[in-house]
């Protein structure tokens, strides 16, 4: 059975004591409103990871926000999978469209970042998404079907079951415009059937796929009232924590 996620994405926001204490109070917050088969999941910058893995207990994981695809060495500046693992974490986000678009992520660089992700026990949450050009020209199947195909379908299954899959449409992210229920559960039902093609319909079956872009406590539970969206990955509203909370609150309207 998949697991329903609302994770939050905190990107480059909140100094140490800034998250600290928003962390503190999601934790609090969470524990009243989080169902037994609920995970939720803070993924913050490199900073406050120790910290927040020592906080979040068993009613919040933590996530980092990026890893080098190399397991050490002369990489300046650089965090490893082995490092972020050290300090609790237990997620990382890859493939997000900003470091897609930002530091030029290739599908291949993705892939080798999977695979490191997984050798050192971190759980991927590998975002996909088109941007506006790819949906106004009706590119966009064959745009998320590249990143899936290029990104993650080389993993074994066990490899592939312990990825979380996001499906962000960049058009979406950050600029108050949500993909409409109906448009998400389109892509979720496709990203669905991708799997099922590849790896068959029980490892389909149980693959948690996310939404995210401008989701909100207000559009929440209409996107995750559809059947294959089972979460959401959350921008903005995660540095708030009623929003975040009312968030994990739709999940179970
Ligand atoms: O990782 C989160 C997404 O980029 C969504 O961001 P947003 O909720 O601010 O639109």
């Amino acid at each position: 059975m998949r697991k329903k996620i609302v994770a939050g994405n905190w990107k480059m926001n909140l100094d140490y004591n800034e998250g600290v204490s928003l962390f503190s109070e999601i934790v609090n917050m969470v524990k009243d409103e989080r169902k037994g088969d609920q995970l939720a999941v803070i993924c913050a910058p490199f900073i406050h990871l120790n910290s927040l893995a020592k906080l979040g207990g068993t009613d919040v994981a933590i996530g980092a926000q990026n890893i080098h695809n190399k397991e050490s060495g002369a990489y300046t500046g650089e965090i490893s999978a082995k490092m972020i693992k050290s300090v609790g974490v237990e997620y990382v986000i890859l493939g997000h469209s900003e470091r897609r678009q930002y530091q030029a992520e290739s599908d291949e660089l993705l892939a080798a970042k999977t695979k490191t992700a997984l050798a050192n026990d971190l759980k991927p949450i590998f975002c996909i998404g088109e941007t506006l050009d790819e949906r106004n020209n009706g590119s966009y199947y064959e745009v998320l079907k590249k990143q899936l195909v290029h990104g993650i379908f080389s993993l074994t299954e066990e490899d592939f079951r312990k990825v979380v899959i996001a499906y962000e449409p960049v058009w979406a992210i950050g600029t108050g415009l949500t993909a409409s229920p109906e448009q998400a559960q389109d892509i979720h039902a496709f990203i669905r059937s991708e799997i099922e093609a590849n790896y068959g319909f029980n490892v389909a079956d149980d693959t948690t796929i996310l939404y995210g872009g401008s989701c909100n406590p207000t559009n929440a539970a209409s996107l995750f009232a559809q059947k294959d969206i089972d979460g959401g990955l959350i921008g903005g509203a995660s540095l708030k924590s009623r929003d975040f909370t009312d968030i994990i609150k739709a999940l179970n309207s």
